[in-house]
Parts: C-alpha cells; sequence; structure tokens
C-alpha cells in the first residue's frame, strides 16, 4: 500500500446501530471521538444527514433526543443498499458479478489483463510527506500531505489517494483516468479546487490539489440542524452555481453535485466554498446526452434515471441542496434505493410544511424552477443566478450560459417562418424575461457595439476557454453551423435567437404569451404554408401520416398556420441531438 496511514475500514453503519433518538443534538458540534464516529456513520447511512425522515414526508422530527421517535420502526435490519451508495458503484457491481462472476469477497482478484497503467509520475514518496487522514469516499480517502521540495517546498495539500486494487474494471480504470483529465483540464475558478499534479505507483494513484480545511458542506448543514436563513443559503448556492455554470460552459458535467462534494478553503466565517470529486464527471459536447446512470441517489435528476441527460442534470442536484439548505429535509425521500427513485420521478417536493410558509415566495419559485422535472424547462445554472431570489445578493456576477450557444445553434438552422415565429414571441418578453438575455448579449458583445457575430462569440469562448471547452468541441460546434461568419444579430434578433419556448411554456403566463405572440405573428409573418413544408421543418418523417397529424395545424379559410400550428412551430424538431455513444 501506499504512505498514506489509511483508518480501519468502517464498521457496517446499518448494523446495529443505534436510532435518532440517540443522536448528539442536531444543532451541536459533536466533540468526542465516538460522536465524531456516529456522525460518519450517519453520512453513510441511507438517513444521513438529518436524522429524520423529512417532515416533508408527514414524519414529525422528534422534539429532544430523548423522545421517542416514529423512526423507531425502521430499526434493524435497515434497507440495503444504502441509498447514499453511488448508483453506478451499484450498477457495476451487478454487471460485474454477471459478466465476470467474481465473488463478492474475491473482488480484488483482478483480470490480469487490465491495464492499471496511467503515465503520471511516479515520484510521490519523494515528492511528498503524508499526514493525517482527511476524509474518505467510496473510491478513495484523502490525506493532507507537504511537498518536500520543488517550487511547491512546504506547501500543505492534500492527497486523495485511489487503491488500485478497488480497479477491478476497465470502466473503473477509465474513470480514474478522467477525473484526472478533467481536474488537470478545468482550472481558474474560484470556487473549483485547485488541481497540482498526480502520481502513481504498484498500489495506488495519488491527486495533489489544494487543501481545503474548513470541512465539507456537509458538515456545516449537519452542525447546524440543515436550517440556513435565507441569505446564509444564498451564500451557499452563488458558490455552488457560479462554479456549476462553469463547468457547465467548459463542457463538463459534474454528475456527483451533493454537500459532501464542496468544502471550504477554512474555517473562516466568510471562507470560499469549492468544488471538489470529478470520480463521476465526464466531457459533453453541447448537442449531445449522456446514457449512463451514475450520481448519488437522493440527487440524482429524473431524466438520469431516463437514460438521457446533459448538463441539466447537475442543476437539479443543486435544487436538491437547495431544498435541503433552506427547510433541513430532502425533497425525494423513500427507505429504499427504488423508492427514492420512484419519488425522483413521480412526487412533488412538499413546500406546505414548515418552514416554508415562512419563507420568501422568490425563494420558493427558486427551489422549484430548480426541480423541474422535465430537463428542458428547468433553469440553468447561469439563469439561477440572475433569478430575483439571488441576482441582488453580494457580487453575483452571471457568467455565459452554454445553453444560448443551444439555442442560437437551432435558431440559425431553423426556417424563415420559424424564425418569424419566434421574433413574434421575443416581442413579448417581460423586462424580467429580457434582463438575462441582455446580461447575456453583453458578455457576447463586450466591445458594446449593439451587435454580435459567430467571430465574436468564437473570440469570448476562446478568452475564457480551459483545455476542457477544447475537449468538450464547443468551438466546433458552432463553428459546424455553416453560417456566415460575419453576418451581425442585434439584440433583438439575438432575443429571437436565445429565448427557450421551453422555459417560457413552464411559466402561468405562458397561454398569455403565445396568444400574445400569434396576434403578432398574425400581422407581419404568417403565411400560406403547405403540409409537407411544415412537416419538414418539424422533422416528421415520411413514416407519420403529416395529413392527419397536421390538420389542426393549418386553417382551412386560408391555409396559413393556427394557433396550434404556431405554437408546434415555436417549438421546432427536438431530434437534432445526439447520444454519446458508451
Ligand atoms: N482538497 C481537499 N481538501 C481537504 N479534504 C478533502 C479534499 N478532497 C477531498 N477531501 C476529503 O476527502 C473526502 C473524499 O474525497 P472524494 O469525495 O474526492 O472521494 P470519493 O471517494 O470520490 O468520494 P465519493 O464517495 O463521494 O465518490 C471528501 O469528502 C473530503 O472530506
Ligand atoms: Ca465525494
Ligand atoms: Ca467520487
Amino acid at each position: 500500500m501506499g504512505t498514506c496511514a489509511s483508518k480501519p475500514p468502517k464498521s457496517n453503519p446499518y448494523a446495529d446501530r443505534d436510532q435518532p433518538s440517540d443522536l448528539p443534538e442536531p444543532a451541536q458540534t459533536p466533540k468526542s471521538q465516538a460522536d465524531r464516529d456516529l456522525l460518519t456513520a450517519i453520512k453513510q447511512s441511507p438517513f444521513f444527514p438529518f436524522y429524520t425522515p423529512s417532515p416533508a414526508h408527514g414524519v414529525k422530527a422528534p422534539k429532544s433526543p430523548a423522545s421517542s421517535t416514529p423512526m423507531r420502526i425502521f430499526r434493524r435490519p435497515f434497507p440495503p443498499p444504502s441509498p447514499a451508495k453511488h448508483i453506478k458503484a451499484v450498477l457495476r457491481l451487478r454487471r460485474e458479478k454477471k459478466a465476470v462472476a467474481i465473488p463478492e469477497d474475491e473482488e480484488s482478484d483482478e483480470p490480469a489483463e487490465l491495464d492499471k497503467r496511467f503515465g503520471f509520475s511516479k515520484e510521490f514518496t519523494s515528492r511528498l510527506e503524508v499526514a493525517e487522514e482527511l476524509g474518505r469516499g467510496h473510491f478513495g480517502y484523502t490525506c493532507s500531505a507537504k511537498f518536500k521540495k520543488g517550487e511547491r517546498k512546504g506547501q500543505k495539500v492534500a492527497v486523495k489517494v485511489i487503491p488500485k486494487s478497488k480497479m477491478t474494471t476497465a470502466i473503473a480504470v477509465e474513470d480514474v483516468r478522467r477525473e484526472v483529465k478533467i481536474l488537470r483540464a478545468l482550472t481558474g475558478h474560484n470556487n473549483l479546487v485547485q488541481f497540482y499534479d498526480a502520481f502513481e505507483d504498484p498500489e495506488n494513484v495519488y491527486i495533489v490539489m489544494e487543501l481545503c480545511e474548513g470541512g465539507e458542506l456537509l458538515d456545516q448543514i449537519l452542525s447546524r440542524g440543515g436550517k440556513y436563513s435565507e441569505d446564509d443559503a444564498k451564500t451557499v448556492l452563488m458558490q455552488i452555481l457560479n462554479v456549476v455554470a462553469f463547468f457547465h460552459l467548459q463542457g463538463v458535467v459534474h454528475r456527483d453535485l451533493k454537500p459532501e462534494n464542496f468544502l471550504y478553503t477554512s474555517k473562516d466565517e466568510n471562507s470560499k466554498l469549492k468544488a471538489i470529486d470529478f470520480g463521476l464527471s465526464d466531457f459533453v459536447r453541447p448537442d449531445e446526452r449522456l446514457n449512463d446512470i451514475v450520481g448519488s441517489a437522493y440527487y440524482v435528476a429524473p431524466e438520469v434515471l431516463h437514460r438521457s441527460y446533459s448538463t441539466e442534470a447537475d442543476v437539479w442536484s443543486i435544487g436538491v441542496i437547495a431544498y435541503i439548505l433552506l427547510c433541513g429535509s430532502r425533497p425525494f425521500w423513500a427507505r429504499t434505493e427504488s423508492g427514492i427513485f420512484r419519488a425522483v420521478l413521480k412526487a412533488e417536493p412538499s413546500f406546505d410544511e414548515d418552514p416554508w410558509p415562512s419563507l420568501s415566495s422568490e425563494a420558493k419559485d427558486f427551489v422549484k424552477l430548480l426541480l423541474n422535472k422535465d430537463p428542458r424547462k428547468r433553469m440553468t445554472a447561469a439563469q439561477a443566478l440572475i433569478h430575483p431570489w439571488i441576482r441582488n445578493h453580494r457580487d453575483v456576477k452571471v457568467p455565459l450560459d452554454i445553453l444560448i450557444l443551444r439555442l442560437m445553434k437551432a435558431y440559425l438552422r431553423s426556417s424563415s417562418l420559424r424564425k418569424a415565429a419566434l421574433r413574434a414571441l421575443s416581442r413579448t418578453l417581460t423586462a424580467d424575461e429580457l434582463f438575462y438575455l441582455k446580461e447575456q448579449f453583453a458578455l457576447l458583445d463586450p466591445e458594446n457595439n449593439g451587435s454580435i457575430t459567430l467571430e465574436d462569440i468564437k473570440m469570448v469562448l476562446m478568452k475564457n476557454a480551459t483545455d476542457s471547452m477544447r475537449e468538450s468541441r464547443i468551438i466546433d460546434y458552432l463553428l459546424s453551423l455553416n453560417a456566415p461568419q460575419y453576418r451581425r444579430m442585434d439584440f433583438e434578433e439575438f432575443c429571437a435567437a436565445a429565448l427557450s419556448v421551453h422555459q417560457l411554456e413552464a411559466l402561468d403566463r405562458w397561454e398569455q404569451h403565445a396568444r400574445c405572440a400569434y396576434e403578432i405573428f398574425e400581422k407581419d409573418g404568417n403565411r400560406a404554408i403547405v403540409i409537407e413544408e411544415l412537416a419538414s421543418e418539424l422533422g416528421l418523417g415520411p413514416s407519420i401520416p403529416v395529413h392527419a397529424v397536421l390538420h389542426d395545424w393549418i386553417r382551412h379559410t386560408d391555409g396559413k398556420l393556427s394557433f396550434l400550428g404556431f405554437v408546434k412551430l415555436l417549438h421546432g424538431t427536438s431530434s437534432r441531438s445526439g447520444t454519446k455513444p458508451h
């Protein structure tokens, strides 16, 4: 094994464990070793971290640690497997059992042909001196360490140690390779842990990074008993949204956002929050859908369970974190993993129970928009930062939104009829809706000359690009448009190009927007259209009986679009994205 002294394996947190009534008061920070061990057990339990099932699910929190709680009915045996486990780890284990039939207790009997060479430096022990363990997860443990020589001599750092014995499949090896690649590629954000170097020896891979001494966000949530003031929650969420918007623009989806994966740099009250753990992350092109089910059960988005997702899945996880910060309960709760998945897919989180009635309506609106089950209707991370609940909080800076580029591309590929429909819709936007588009336009037009070209966008992207953006080929994506590079787009056209019909549709006032837009379209845009033209615009294949389907979309009196046809046209075709082969 490596030089990092690791603790003995933790005991099974589900076996013979005391129930929440015996736990330390949520409001206290555990002081003794026994308390700390108990806390660790809770964090690994399906019922972590709030001691009680969500009051949002009809079970009252115990008033004092001594009172008897409804949790007692869950006393041994706890339902396996732990929903706090990585879904992927569970799936992988199943796959391995099926494919290679490795008995569970011989998991380390790795197939001989697995290549576990990473090409990292072998000089770990000569370069770094390892000290105490800081924390551990399912894949590795992390120690503090010090550089012994070189330009960083004397600097304290953190080292994540991933034992090669745990990499029992080619996928597992690939995951570690990708974790390092992503961490190396993503640099230069204030809310992201700084990567320094990676090493390996026959036993381990070592990821050396900035040391965060303030502990996990999860520990802070636990020590506060899960209750944050709206202002404190904003301070946390603003940092999370900022760094996640950055990941998404760089073409990375984190896929494991949860309070354990955000660390405070120091114990200081104003300490910064840093994202860590890219063990489940992947690169994603703007037009690509991923299909492997990964994440942690409580935080997993519905579309991940449906196996077709992209960056929006991270935003869902932030919605779960936001819900927890504001009310101290999980929005989707059940005793088993499959129960949690059912809740994620079907249940609406409760906003009726305490403390929701006393929270601002903006806070509720904010969380609801993050937890929209339809990823096309969900806010993006960049949009969340300009939501009225958070936008005036301290120094919120809105980053460029990857969604804008996706929508612009779809717009530029649309027919003139669809462009006219979108232009009509854009003229119905309210000041609040325009606020976001103005901010985004300003980012793409840094010289403030009132219009943008593809060339401008490319320059802005290049200025903000990390190696990761090159890997996810965002610039190629834009250039593949074959649109004239220098055609100028003014703000009015930008609004038509960059508005999201699906998001507008999620609003209560959508019907009003659409009716109003149709009136504008009737005056200067609507024209006679043949059914085949509309079918091709909507990407309907020859197998579809277009006359029957599109009958109501065209007005019989003059052959122009009906209101229904107009709305369908606004949505355009949705069959232009590809799924990543895995
Ligand atoms: N840079 C760091 N500074 C201080 N502590 C850290 C740092 N990186 C990780 N840790 C601690 O080690 C723990 C495990 O690290 P990490 O989350 O990367 O491991 P993992 O095995 O991938 O976890 P998971 O089970 O969530 O996948 C963290 O939760 C944290 O407590
Ligand atoms: Ca982790
Ligand atoms: Ca991980």
